[in-house]
């Protein structure tokens, strides 16, 4: 299939400029002013709109066993949500049962996301340690792509990794040019907490942000920086919600130490009052860890990524209907945790940074797209707009308005963190792989059509 971009403006993290882009079979092979589109080529008409890069949502979960219960979408129906809002790649989690195989954990996932109508690749956790996960990180590194491994420093009793593990898979991961990735957060802590409140017969979903304040969180990321720091290892930080985890990433890129944070949407947009509403079903969805925090954190959120100490944006897309989040009615600590927002990312980051003067469009494609790629080894392949990157674009109309809404939206689990906020500044066609999959509203995703995407471990290049 050919398609041609007619007319638009492209928009690369480094500069903005007119120019048409022709797309033949899954890569792009031209982006210059007049071309010529090819006999039978299908064309888009982008006057009037950027060009864009495909979204890189860096963190997601479908199809997830979590918390007694599996996510709401899998990754037919999370990548088709995802197309529709301009994200072509995903960036899932093999997260391996402790004592389970780390390979046989990740033929598992790989055998739920053939499903996948976008691009997919994945971290893998180390959730337990051994001889066996020491040789199977290399395993996965050499033949599988994977060049990220990420530890839960929460979730006790479940995946939570402890410190002999950090230290351990930080090491290895070094060794085989993988980047470590942490969820920030003291799970000793949190689950001590947890029962107090939980003793003191405050069950109901208000204890969740009390269980996991900013300082739980805090510890665990100077913890992980300062084990990255002794080790020489690069980091990188999920989910960065609150000041103090941010002013510690500061701080130690101010010193030198090679540390990326991510944010997530819901937390730059979304503050902790939802977690006082009367309605058990409205505050039970919006629990997710770390939990929403005050306006103040969301202000430092956003500064972080204007400063360049937060590099990405995802989503931790993890959804449950109201009937799995239910399961923690009489106890909040049940409350399968994870919100969803793969379909919503580009247009809320685009509304809230690019048209209050926050980001500049190529500081948008940047925290979008362009880091991520860079951050995981998939770019230029992804995350750019070149002839010989992957044909991944969104048209991107800023004009374009939307209601963000669960009962019109495709992704699955009934309930939306961003319900009612219209947002201006949408997808009008996303281009994957070189095919249409959406246009003027309509989604064309294809089951299967996703592929796994090989990221190769990280090689200092020597001058010959
Ligand atoms: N974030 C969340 O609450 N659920 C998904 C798992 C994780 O990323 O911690
Ligand atoms: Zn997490
Ligand atoms: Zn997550």
């Amino acid at each position: 299939m050919t398609v041609f971009i007619r007319g638009g403006t492209v928009v690369n993290a480094d500069r903005a400029f007119r120019a048409d882009v022709l797309c033949d079979g899954d890569k792009i092979v031209a982006v210059g002013e007049q071309l010529e589109a090819p006999p039978g080529a299908q064309v888009i008409d982008a006057g009037g709109q950027y060009v864009l890069p495909g979204g890189i949502d860096p963190h997601t979960h479908m199809n997830l066993p979590f918390m007694g219960t599996v996510t709401a979408d899998d990754f037919f129906t999370g990548t088709a949500a995802g197309l529709a809002g301009g994200t072509t790649t995903i960036i899932d989690f093999v997260i391996p049962n402790p004592q389970q195989s780390l390979l046989e954990a990740y033929h598992q996932w790989r055998g739920w996301a053939a499903r996948a109508a976008g691009d997919y690749t994945f971290h893998v956790a180390i959730t337990w340690w051994s001889d066996l996960v020491h040789e199977e990180m290399g395993e996965l590194v050499r033949k599988h792509g994977v060049n990220s491994f990420k530890h839960f420093m929460a979730y006790k009793n479940a995946i939570m990794a402890d410190d002999e593990t950090l230290v351990k898979s930080f090491r290895r991961s070094l060794e085989l040019g993988a980047i470590p990735t942490v969820h920030a957060e003291n799970g000793e802590l949190v689950y001590q907490l947890q029962q107090d409140l939980l003793k003191q017969g405050l069950t109901g979903p208000s204890s969740h942000p009390l269980s996991r304040p900013p300082a739980v969180e805090a510890e665990a990321a100077n913890r992980a920086i300062a084990i990255a720091s002794v080790l020489h290892t690069p980091l990188y930080i999920v989910h960065v919600s609150c000041k103090e985890s941010l002013d510690a990433i500061t701080r130690a890129r101010a010193m030198g130490q090679r540390v990326y944070g991510e944010a997530l949407a819901g937390h730059l947009l979304i503050d902790d009052s939802v977690y006082q509403h009367p309605d058990f079903d409205f505050a039970a969805g919006h629990v997710m860890s770390p939990p929403f925090r005050s306006k103040e954190h969301q202000r430092a959120l956003w500064q972080g990524l204007q400063g360049g100490n937060l590099h990405t944006t995802a989503t931790d897309h993890c959804t449950f209907c109201a009937e799995q989040k239910g399961a923690g009615r009489n106890d909040f600590t049940k409350i399968p945790n994870g919100c969803g927002g793969v379909e919503d990312r580009m247009a809320v980051i685009w509304d809230e940074g690019v048209n209050k003067g926050l980001l500049t469009p190529s500081e948008f494609v940047r925290v979008t797209s362009a880091n991520a790629a860079q951050i995981f080894n998939i770019y230029p392949r992804k995350g750019l707009i070149a002839a010989g990157s992957d044909a991944d674009i969104v048209v991107w109309d800023p004009a374009g308005t939307r209601t963000i809404s669960q009962a019109t939206q495709h992704a699955k689990g009934g309930f939306n963190v961003f319900e009612g906020r219209t947002v201006k500044g949408i997808p009008s066609t996303t281009v994957a792989a070189g095919k249409l999959v959406f246009h003027r509203g309509e989604l064309m995703a294809v089951e299967g059509a996703g592929r796994h995407i090989d990221r190769p471990a990280f090689v200092p290049v020597c001058a010959g």
